[in-house]
């Protein structure tokens, strides 16, 4: 039976990347997904935005929601020091299989902790689970009408930063984290990956 989307995008960072080597995995997804098969990786352009406000936060502990193929926890993962923590939450089990492998391709299981099953239940679960009261950093990067609900279950001192504000679009969440006066809110006008359609990224620091 034909492969899927996700197994053609290993297979891609298999064939291109060198084992061991993060940017070159990196690379190897965003050749595939520009020249070969469009995939909803957080990409190269919004990426090097993510790079710098994960530099600039240089968080010990990171929360990702949302794992799709490993590409963005890759990316979050080469930029922390050893002893930093990046737990990464995908829904879809198929796609969980893939990740697992890219983040292995590229060295990083060390700092990555991938958990199956949905933001909702187990982002209450986290304190208890893993011993995490709050996180540093937040990428928002799963489907849109989780955004708020989420945001509302993690209000204990993050930066949120948010994919996908304006493709597909997140409204609830936007007009929350601009209008709450808990949260500090900046957009980073970009596009969605590997397309010239307007996308960018929602940065939002809690104010306690
Ligand atoms: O970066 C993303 C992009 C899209 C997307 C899919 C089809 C389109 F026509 C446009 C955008 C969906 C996502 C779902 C979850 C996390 N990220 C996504
Ligand atoms: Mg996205």
């Amino acid at each position: 039976t034909r492969s899927t989307r996700p197994q053609r995008l290993l297979a891609a960072v298999q064939k291109n990347a060198t084992r061991g080597d993060p940017r070159s995995v990196v690379k190897a997804i965003d050749e595939f997904c520009r020249y070969t098969e469009w995939a909803m990786n957080v990409g190269d352009e919004k990426g090097c935005i993510l790079d710098s406000v994960v530099s600039e936060v240089n968080p010990a502990t990171v929360l990702e929601l949302g794992t799709y193929c490993g590409y963005s926890t890759v990316r979050i993962a080469t930029l922390l020091p050893p002893d930093a923590k990046l737990i990464t939450l995908e829904f879809n089990p198929d796609f969980a299989v893939i990740a697992r492998q890219v983040i292995a391709w590229a060295g990083q299981e060390e700092k990555v902790h991938l958990v199956e099953g949905s933001s909702g239940d187990l982002i209450p679960k986290m304190k208890e689970q893993f011993g995490v009261k709050s996180f540093d950093l937040v990428f928002l990067d799963h489907w849109k009408d989780r955004y708020l609900p989420d945001a509302k279950l993690m209000e204990a001192g993050s930066v949120l930063l948010a994919d996908n504000v304006i493709c597909p679009g997140s409204p609830d969440y936007l007009d929350y984290v601009r209008n709450s006066p808990k949260y500090r809110s900046q957009y980073f006008k970009s596009h969605l990956e590997y397309t010239k359609v307007e996308d960018g990224l929602e940065k939002s620091v809690f104010l306690g």
